[in-house]
């Protein structure tokens, strides 16, 4: 069924649960560190806050007992300064409190409720009718007449306050969610050739968007970086090394090297490994030719060489649509970020380009690149959109 988006709601004077993924770093004080997740819901909030609806915000912050799970008065603030309308802020999420607050609220009002995750079934998952009899989601719907789902960062989880209220109550897509899917959804429409660039540490989810992409020709060419690109090598026969060795044995990743072996035995060709490395000798980067490896038995191969960059930069040249996902090295180190930067200015050159992943999004920021035609609010979700999975709460929508 076709998911209903903000054009088929009638919000004026409604109340309107509206599911935000504003999950963020946190500073050491449990201040905002950034709030580009906060800013990608503005465009959703104001629309239905112009209709004159009456608005509570459902949001997670960290997960229990890590040290980013908080209260969310301060998203709240930076809402209320972010929005041109009022935004205020209740310590409850489904109790009394929390249906007093929506009730209170006049149209063009929003009150984002406390984090969900402070309640224990959220942090499980459900089938979506078992996830509409939890007490979250059984003691707010009444108090609800719709709810709109734009935390697409947050869709592959089947968590109570993403998957149950379609149960319950009319449901929709917000903007961020109606974008995601259409854009993440079409990627075999994008121009052609297509070049996937797959870096950073998420080693298994890599593997199977690199898979995935050649499997069924959605790219031409795999351009492998950052510890993907260490364990491609290792299945290359490489000897990356025994702290990289050891790197992808701490993680439980020696399963992914023989899955990278059946992929390069398949997709040599069209599967592009680094040249040459950056290793930390003497303080310094120091680059090695993988012909020349395995570097010292202390140095972590930690970032790709120039002449890596300069090879991946000739193909992204020739490239219809660039995806990337995954930095290229420990980019948050200074002698490391050449090759992430490098190769991400290449793919921003593309005729058309996309970007997920949390750290990836940080690294342009980082680094000031623009020219991307969209960067995705999610990692994990975008990841798996990008594998061909469905996502819970979306499939919850239909
Ligand atoms: N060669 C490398 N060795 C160790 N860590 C790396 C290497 N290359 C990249 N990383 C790390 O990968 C992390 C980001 O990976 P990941 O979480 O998969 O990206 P994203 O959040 O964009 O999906 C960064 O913290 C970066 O330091
Ligand atoms: O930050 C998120 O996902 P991401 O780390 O994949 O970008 C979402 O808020 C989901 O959080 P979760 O992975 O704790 O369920």
């Amino acid at each position: 069924m076709p998911i209903r988006t903000l054009d088929d709601l009638a919000a004026a004077d409604r109340a309107v649960g509206v599911r935000v993924d504003i999950n963020s770093p946190l500073t050491d004080d449990g201040r905002l560190a950034d709030d580009a997740r906060l800013r990608a819901h503005v465009d959703t909030l104001a629309e239905l806050l112009g209709d004159d609806a009456r608005v509570a915000v459902l949001a997670h912050q960290g997960r229990p007992g890590g040290d980013e799970f908080a209260r969310l008065e301060s998203h709240a603030e930076r809402l209320d300064d972010l929005l041109e309308f009022p935004v205020s802020y209740c310590d409850a999420t489904f109790s009394q409190d929390a249906r007093d607050a929506i009730a209170e609220l006049d149209g063009g009002e929003a009150v984002i409720l406390e984090n969900t995750r402070f309640y224990s079934e959220e942090y499980m998952e459900f089938e979506p009718p078992r996830a509409a009899e939890t007490f979250l989601v059984d003691r707010l719907a009444p108090a609800l007449d719709a709810y709109v789902n734009d935390a697409f960062a947050a869709a592959h989880r089947s968590q109570p306050s993403l998957v149950g209220f379609p149960e319950r109550v009319p449901a929709y897509a917000g903007r961020v969610m109606e974008e995601e899917l259409a854009v993440l959804g079409a990627i075999d429409e994008t121009p052609t050739p297509r070049t996937y660039v797959v870096g950073g540490a998420k080693v298994p989810d890599s593997v199977m968007v690199a898979e995935h992409a050649l499997e069924h020709d959605l790219a031409e060419d795999v351009l492998v970086t950052g510890v993907v690109a260490n364990v491609f090598l290792a299945a290359a026969g490489v000897d990356v090394g025994r702290e990289s060795t050891a790197f992808i044995h701490d993680r439980g990743y020696e399963n992914e090297i023989a899955r990278a072996g059946d992929l390069l035995a398949e997709y040599g060709d069209r599967l592009h490994l680094p040249v040459d490395v950056a290793v930390e000798r003497d303080g310094e980067r120091v680059e090695l030719s993988t012909d020349d490896l395995p570097p010292a038995d202390d140095e972590a191969l930690l970032d790709v060489g120039s002449e890596t960059v300069a090879a991946y930069a000739d193909v992204l040249a020739e490239t219809g649509t660039a995806v990337l996902n995954g930095p290229a090295g420990v980019f948050e180190d200074d002698k490391f970020a050449d090759g992430t930067r490098g190769i991400f200015e290449a793919a921003s050159g593309a005729v058309y380009s996309i970007v997920g992943g949390g750290d990836t999004a940080a690294a342009i920021r980082e680094f000031g690149l623009s020219g991307f035609d969209h960067v995705s609010t999610g990692g994990g979700a975008a990841l798996r959109m990008l594998t061909g999975e469905e996502l819970a709460a979306v499939e919850a929508l239909r």
